[in-house]
């Protein structure tokens, strides 16, 4: 398959990575100047579970996507949610009436934005649970192992939606067809809204926040908010299922993993997503007259911190 991915950060490498092995023709955008100019001078790197692996690939930034002579086939978006629409303004030459987009991007509200540009029948959303950090422009950390799960938001998408989970799955991406997308990203924000958050607080990894006494408590009352708000949107979260889910995470093999958005505001004072994460059950409770007064406190204690930090947009 054609495929672009978009946004060539943490998880932009790991994916243009394991589909670029798989035998796709994978065609790599980005804007970041550091980050393109290593990978054109260096490939795109990376230390998978241990051994460092490199592979030459084509980079353009956004403003250059017209010098891609052969239409892709699907676009995979991995930049952030506040970047998204900032992309999709630059990037519409790649998109064709036959170019598929699929976003596996945490939080909520992504298919509204990338609806003013792509026909909801061409767009394939979901959630993935892989993890990666960059270190250096051009190079990633990939551990542990994790999962895609993606559905067509249109109707007409399935076909291309199932052979999208093919390609993934011999990427060795775990891929599965979702016939519920919408429940797991409302399950993947809980994950997101409990995780990022508050690692990115606390300044400590996954495993060290299930390790604190109190973490449960508060860890059910947030999902719990989550639900309450989830519910106007017919979506019933079985909120035990989606305790154990982030239970697991403590002692499973993503245990040692800083949260993107540790990544983001700790460790190099960037903004960080908490508006499409907490921040948008917050804006959502007000719409349906729903108290969240944790999502509320966290979304302002980590503007807070970005605001103590300097942290800066790009
Ligand atoms: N990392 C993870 O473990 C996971 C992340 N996700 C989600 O995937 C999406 C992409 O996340 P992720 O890959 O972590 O994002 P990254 O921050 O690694 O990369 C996203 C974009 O940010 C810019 N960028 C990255 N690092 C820097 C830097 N140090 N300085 C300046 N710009 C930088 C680049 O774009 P530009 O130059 O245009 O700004 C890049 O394309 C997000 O929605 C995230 O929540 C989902 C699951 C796991
Ligand atoms: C759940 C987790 C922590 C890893 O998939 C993630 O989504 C992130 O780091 O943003």
């Amino acid at each position: 398959m054609r495929i672009a991915v978009v946004g060539v950060g943490a998880m932009g490498n790991r994916f243009g990575y394991a589909l670029s092995q798989a035998g796709n023709d994978v065609t790599l955008v980005d804007g970041w100047q550091p980050n393109v100019e290593a990978i054109r001078q260096n490939g795109l790197r990376a230390n998978l579970n241990g051994e460092e692996v490199q592979t030459p690939l084509p980079i353009y930034y956004p403003s250059e996507v017209n010098q891609i002579e052969e239409p892709v086939d699907l676009i995979v978006v991995f930049t952030k949610s506040y970047q998204l629409e900032e992309y999709f303004d630059q990037i519409k030459p790649l998109l064709t009436p036959q170019t598929y987009v699929l976003c596996l991007m945490n939080g909520m509200g992504h298919e509204n934005i990338l609806e003013k540009y792509v026909d909801q029948n061409l767009l394939l959303i979901g959630v993935t649970m892989f993890t990666a950090g960059l270190d250096k422009p051009g190079h990633a950390q990939l551990f542990g192992d994790g999962n895609v799960e993606i559905q067509n938001l249109g109707p007409k998408g399935e076909t291309f939606a199932k052979k999208v989970v093919e390609t993934l799955s011999q990427a060795k991406l775990n891929a599965k067809y979702s016939t519920s997308a919408r429940y797991s990203i409302w399950r993947k924000a809980c994950v997101n809204g409990t995780l990022n958050s508050l690692c990115s607080l606390l300044e400590c990894n996954m495993g060290e926040l299930g390790q604190t006494k109190e973490a449960k408590t508060y860890l059910k009352d947030i999902i719990a908010e989550f639900a309450a708000v989830a519910k106007h949107e017919n979506i019933v979260l079985d909120q035990d299922e989606v305790f154990h889910h982030i239970d697991e995470t403590f002692y499973g093999n993503i245990a040692n993993h800083y949260p993107s958005m540790y990544q983001d505001l700790v460790k190099n004072h960037r903004m960080t997503e908490i508006d499409f994460i907490n921040g948008a059950v917050w804006r959502r409770g007000q719409k349906y007259g729903v108290p969240t007064p944790e999502c509320r406190l966290l979304t302002q204690l980590i503007h807070s911190k970005e605001q103590l930090v300097g942290a800066k947009l790009d």
